[in-house]
């Protein structure tokens, strides 16, 4: 807002003075996250108005207030009914909002009635903030009118005079101007001149709905230098609520501390990545659907069905580049095999692929894991698992800590952690690993410079750690039943490289091994 100097010249000990009169009430730590409220319309198919103001700033890591001021009944064949709310209650919220919370950034969309401008001026006044961004919302893009040209005149001479930036559309920019016409990149220019000339500090003039355009080109203006920003238009029915994405998605880049410019880039990019990512997903029956602020609807069937369970630990199948290369299989048919002779789950351990065929072979992993009911796990590489969607991971002591590996996989990812000391079996634990790996049990050749820990340590480390073990570490056919003889009751299965993946048969050898682990189990 211009009363307050403006994004521009944002006091830069805010954020520690706020920090530490916070500290004075608690002897906790505190995190001051950024904030961002939005004044605008509900809209019941969560398309756009609130819901996506909501679901942007949550998408952008910025906290996001909401009052509401109309609530339409609206889906993605248009929009049916409008109530407003009345003035004073919008004021209620307001109050509410501003007097407690250390709001950063105010962006407003949808303002249906002059009063309802009088009492957001009025409480901006009271409760100052660092910066407003003003979405001009009048039309929907089904075409029902969402504030009418009552709120023109207010708009014009009070509302748009202490916006630090506006984001008309191209109807919307006509409007303000009195209906001049604008159907061109120039005559987008030309009317972000005027409408800066009503006295916001930048003006953004949106093309989405620019006839006859291949790109979709914005135009930008500092009251000195116009930027045209331009992407691919991209051919999808899903664009409703791209233009309340786009103001908040600026609002909540402000609230971060970028500079204009930088805010308004991140947010044109942010809706084209959406858009994108979103450009086939089916959501309603209409011509307006709208699409994932997320990147991650998912189709119900992509969904892994079952929950890990300890026993699914039972023969643990680990993959080993060189030896399959050594025996002349693919991945993928060491993966089959194994499966179909009674591996229970699966760790991709590839430590010399080439990222993009990894990637490849990972992914049809996936689905021949999934179709056969058994979890697929990646060893170390978090991109990998994030991008084949695999299961979860298996992370070694010196790879990514766990609870960034927890925080970067989301909750339902399986994570394994191998551990050779009860400390670390703790530690796997209060970090939020599923299962720990223990070993190596015997002495081994697949792993260089790795510390034996013998069935002494296996059972040290199977005393006190409170998640389930698999043991690790020159088992084979020969000594599994010797393993899980130590009868410690969350020692759950063996994990195995060379028993299965450096032997001429893969089926034969993972038969055999779950017969004997089979047999072991029955004993005890
Ligand atoms: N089909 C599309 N492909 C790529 N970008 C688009 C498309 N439609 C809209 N946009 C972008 O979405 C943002 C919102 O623009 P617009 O649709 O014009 O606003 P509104 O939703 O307010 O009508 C702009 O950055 C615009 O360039
Ligand atoms: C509550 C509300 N606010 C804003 C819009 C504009 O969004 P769009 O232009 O994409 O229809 C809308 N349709 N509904
Ligand atoms: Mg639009």
């Amino acid at each position: 807002m211009q009363s307050l100097g403006g994004i521009r010249s944002w006091p830069a000990t805010w954020r520690t003075t706020t920090a530490s009169m916070m500290t004075t009430t608690t002897t906790e730590s505190v995190r001051k996250v950024a904030q961002v409220l939005t004044v605008a319309g509900s809209d019941s198919g969560a398309g756009a108005g609130i819901q996506a103001d909501i679901k942007v700033c949550a998408a952008r890591g910025v906290y996001c207030a909401s009052v509401i001021t109309a609530v339409t009944a609206q889906n993605s064949r248009g929009v049916q009914s409008v109530h407003l709310l009345p003035p004073d209650f919008v004021s209620e919220q307001l109050k509410s909002v501003l007097s407690d919370f250390e709001v950063d950034v105010v962006k407003t969309g949808m303002l249906p009635s002059p009063e309802i401008v009088e009492v957001l001026l009025q409480n901006l006044s009271e409760y100052p903030v660092r910066a407003l961004v003003v979405d001009p919302v009048m039309v929907s893009t089904s075409g029902h009118v969402l504030a009418g040209s009552s709120i023109l005149s207010i708009f014009r001479e009070r509302l748009l005079p202490v916006a630090d930036i506006i984001t008309p559309n191209v109807k919307e920019a006509s409007a303000l101007l009195g209906g001049v016409r604008i159907q061109t990149v120039a005559e987008m220019r030309s009317a972000a001149k005027s409408l800066h000339q009503m006295g916001p500090r930048f003006v953004l003039v949106k093309g989405g709905d620019l006839p006859d355009s291949s790109d979709s080109v914005d135009v930008y203006f500092d009251g000195n230098e116009f930027h045209e920003l331009h992407s691919p238009r991209i051919a999808t029915r899903n664009t409703h609520g791209t233009g309340c994405t786009l103001a908040s998605c600026i609002a909540a880049e402000l609230a971060k501390g970028s500079p204009m410019l930088s805010a308004v880039k991140v947010a044109k990019r942010f809706v084209d990545t959406a858009l994108n990512y979103s450009k086939e997903i089916v959501i309603g029956s209409g011509m307006q659907g709208p699409f994932d602020h997320f990147l991650s609807l998912k189709d119900p069937q992509s969904y892994r069905q079952s929950t890990f369970k300890p026993d699914d630990l039972f023969l643990y199948a680990v993959t080993d580049s060189r030896m399959n290369r050594k025996w002349n299989r693919s991945i993928v048919d060491a993966v089959k095999a194994a499966i179909e002779g009674g591996a229970t789950i699966i760790q991709l351990r590839e430590k010399e692929a080439e990222t993009r065929e990894f990637l490849e072979e990972a992914k049809s992993c996936v689905d021949i894991c999934r179709s056969n009911g058994v979890f697929l796990l990646i060893n170390d590489r978090i991109d990998i698992a994030l991008a084949c969607d695999a299961d979860g991971v298996h992370v070694g002591q010196s790879d990514m800590p766990v609870d960034l590996v927890r925080s970067l996989l989301g909750p339902d990812k399986i994570i394994g952690v191998s551990c050779k000391t009860q400390e670390q079996a703790h530690q796997a634990w209060k970090d939020g690993a599923d299962y720990i790996g223990s070993g190596g049990v015997f002495p081994t050749n697949t792993k260089a410079n790795n510390r034996t820990i013998g069935i002494d340590g296996l059972r040290e480390v199977c005393k006190a750690s409170k998640l389930p073990v698999v043991a690790i570490g020159g088992i084979g056919i020969s000594n599994a039943e010797s393993v899980m003889r130590i009868g410690e009751p969350n020692l759950k299965g063996v994990a195995v490289v060379s028993a299965l993946f450096d032997q001429e048969c893969v089926l034969s050898e993972a038969k055999k091994l779950h017969k004997s682990l089979t047999e072991s189990k029955r004993e005890h």
